[in-house]
């Protein structure tokens, strides 16, 4: 059995002074793809042989499903490819008999002609199947990439909110992108694994037909070629699997520095000197070990041609032993030679493809799972549908917990959102406000008890039909590095674009002047770093997602915290706007810290740890001595009488 080189402990990269410094060891990523840090040392070069069938599927199945024509005609070409060599070494082993049989050197040419012409028909058509190959699979590839990632992003678009929540399932479908990338490289590689394959198995095919024992000779010139090949890739690709956190620590470092929002810091605290050093400092350790690395390489190298040569001496003299004594004609044995050289060095590519095979299919094993995963937990279609009209919403005994969670996120939670009113959410932080919205609009399915939207049950609602009635304006709400224009109208994207229906809900939302100030207005890209792009404050962009909303026009608005980039004007002016909208039956939902705003809402509920601990309208609070909101209410006036207090003038000793 050959052994491979395994990483060594002194391969393991040694911690740098910068490293203990910044990240107190090494600095691990909490991503799925670590799993598959090392696939190709836990087997060996045969147990990986042996999984390629199963490698070949996936990707033939992807091909078959796509263009089963292309893919046929791909097989076809290669198999063609495969037989015109061997028919190449009859060719060359008939132009070799003629040329050494007895005669007049005319008469041996003459004799040698027709096989000289086949030889070159054979490439030719070689040639062409090449081409003809070469297409087919650059027609096949990007339809197969296409296919796989468009499944993979609907899949994402479609699956359940509390999925893409759970660390582990987040962890399953993130690593499914680095499938994508893999497929169109697994083609390649299978397509070059066969091409090689076949190859190798016509000059064998022929070799056994001169001699048997030439099938030998070939195996032994070829093994210590393909061991260098693999003993090469393996320990690069031990390396790279021990240093891959030490390279990725190393490109953050360096990011940092690039990014404008560091950059202050990175200025003014002068902490790019840090970083720039910690790069000296880590990459001189990585330089350290690719000097080790190519030394090896060469090392191995060496010892493979060593070993091939000493292979080829045996082997060449086992051929003049069989010559000398007559047991293959010369003919023959100057075949051999020619298909001995081509094969050593396609077995080396063979060994190279194969390697790479495995490596991108364990990438493809992790698509797969991405796939099953997204379709397991979609949101799914049909169901009851919402009767029309205004929104209301109700909840009995509510319990929800977040996936992997130990404690209950809201526990025992009943309350109606009527239709057509201002309904404030309010408690401290962590106390379920935003979890309590989200199961409002239909995104999360309670753990325990129902939710009831216009009286149908949202577990047996149709979901697209719930989300259709909601209008969100989340904490963190996307910007979209799009134009102004297609950052409102991804409000209500199934539409065709309504440029007055989005000016309209600019104005609404106090937007309007934000985007006129943009040097190409509503073309303006909203996200810097682009060609036509500007960057938007804080307040400019709860703006613009107030706008989203209003464009969405839907009969339930759940904003939480839209005005806490909002200067105090702006802030006044967007509860009044929220406040309109009830006008006509619109309800609201108002997730908020600021309590001079929930003054105004038709319904309080105040949440604390995960319960409802009051509800009624603020008059109705404000009677509760040492209740939870009248204390936090309390407290924000407090606050601000006390700034009063301390930002008047204070007397002269003359006035
Ligand atoms: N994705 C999540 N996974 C696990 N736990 C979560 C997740 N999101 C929120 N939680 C937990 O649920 C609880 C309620 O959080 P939630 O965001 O609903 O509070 P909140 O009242 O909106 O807080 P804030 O006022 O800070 O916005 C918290 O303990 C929080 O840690």
């Amino acid at each position: 059995m050959m052994a491979f080189p395994r990483p060594r402990k002194s391969q393991q990269p040694s911690l740098s002074e910068s490293e203990k410094l910044l990240f107190s060891g090494v600095l691990r990523h909490d991503k799925a793809w670590a799993r598959y840090e090392n696939p190709l040392l836990r087997l060996s070069f045969w147990q990986m042989a042996r999984q390629f069938p199963a490698m070949m599927g996936t990707v033939t199945r992807a091909a078959w499903r796509e263009d089963r024509r292309a893919l046929l005609v791909l097989l076809a070409a290669e198999l063609g490819i495969g037989l015109m060599r061997a028919f190449t070494l009859v060719a060359t082993n008939q132009i070799l008999i003629a040329i050494f049989s007895a005669g007049p050197t005319t008469e041996r040419l003459l004799e040698a002609a027709p096989a000289l012409v086949a030889a070159a028909a054979v490439t030719a058509l070689s040639s062409t199947l090449s081409a003809v190959s070469v297409a087919a699979s650059g027609r096949l590839e990007p339809k197969i990439e296409r296919a796989c990632t468009a499944r993979y992003y609907r899949g994402l678009a479609r699956v359940e909110l509390a999925t893409l929540v759970d660390k582990r399932s987040q962890r399953a479908l993130d690593a499914g992108r680095y499938g994508i990338r893999s497929i169109r490289t697994m083609l390649g590689s299978s397509i070059q694994v066969i091409n090689v394959f076949i190859g190798l198995v016509a000059a064998a095919g022929v070799l056994f037909l001169l001699h048997p024992a030439l099938v030998l000779a070939l195996l032994l010139i070829a093994a210590p070629r393909a061991w260098g090949a693999v003993a090469v890739v393996r320990r690069n690709y031990a390396s790279r699997s021990a240093w891959l956190d030490h390279v990725r620590a190393t490109d953050m470092i360096t990011y940092q520095l690039s990014r404008p929002d560091a950059g202050p810091e990175v200025k003014a605290h002068r902490a790019g000197e840090l970083l720039a050093g910690a790069y000296e400092d880590m990459a001189a350790t990585s330089a350290r070990e690719k000097q080790r690395l190519a030394y090896a390489e060469a090392g191995t190298d060496l010892a493979a041609s060593a070993m091939s040569g000493a292979a080829s001496l045996v082997s060449y003299g086992a051929l003049w032993a069989l010559l000398w004594f007559g047991g293959i004609p010369l003919a023959a044995a100057g075949t051999a030679v020619i298909a001995v050289r081509n094969s050593s060095q396609g077995l080396g590519s063979l060994v190279m493809s194969m390697n790479r095979l495995y490596e991108e299919s364990m990438y493809l094993a992790d698509l797969e799972i991405a796939y099953d995963l997204a379709e397991r937990n979609a949101i799914p279609t049909g169901g009851l549908p919402i009767p029309q009209g205004p929104v209301e919403v109700r909840c009995e005994h509510v319990s929800f917990s977040y996936p992997g969670a130990d404690q209950l996120a809201l526990e025992g939670v009943s309350l109606t959102i009527p239709p057509g009113r201002v309904v404030a959410l309010v408690g401290e932080n962590g106390s379920g406000k935003t979890t309590l919205s989200k199961l409002l609009a239909g995104l999360y399915l309670p753990t325990q008890g129902r939710v009831f939207v216009n009286g149908v049950d949202v577990r047996e609602a149709d979901r697209d039909a719930v989300f259709d009635k909601v209008a969100l304006l989340c904490q963190d709400f996307p910007h979209w590095a799009m134009t102004a224009r297609a950052n409102v109208h991804i409000g209500r994207p199934e539409i065709d674009v309504d440029q007055e229906r989005i000016e309209r809900a600019a104005r609404e939302a106090d937007a309007l002047g934000v985007v006129e100030s943009l040097p190409d207005r509503w073309d303006s890209i909203i996200v810097s770093g682009f060609e036509r792009s500007t960057q938007l404050s804080g307040g400019q962009w709860q703006r613009i997602g107030s706008a989203r909303t209003r464009y969405r026009q839907a009969p339930l608005v759940i904003v939480d915290e839209p005005t806490s980039a909002l200067d105090p004007r702006a802030e006044i002016e967007a509860f009044q706007a929220l406040r309109s909208l009830t006008d006509d039956g619109t309800t609201v939902v108002l997730i908020t810290h600021r309590l001079a705003a929930t003054a105004t809402a038709d319904l309080i509920y105040v949440l604390d740890r995960g319960r409802v601990v009051e509800r009624g309208s603020h008059a109705d609070l404000m009677t509760l001595p040492g209740g939870h909101y009248r204390t936090l209410y309390e407290l924000q006036a407090a606050q601000y009488a006390q700034t009063a207090r301390t930002a008047l003038p204070h007397p002269t000793p003359s006035s």
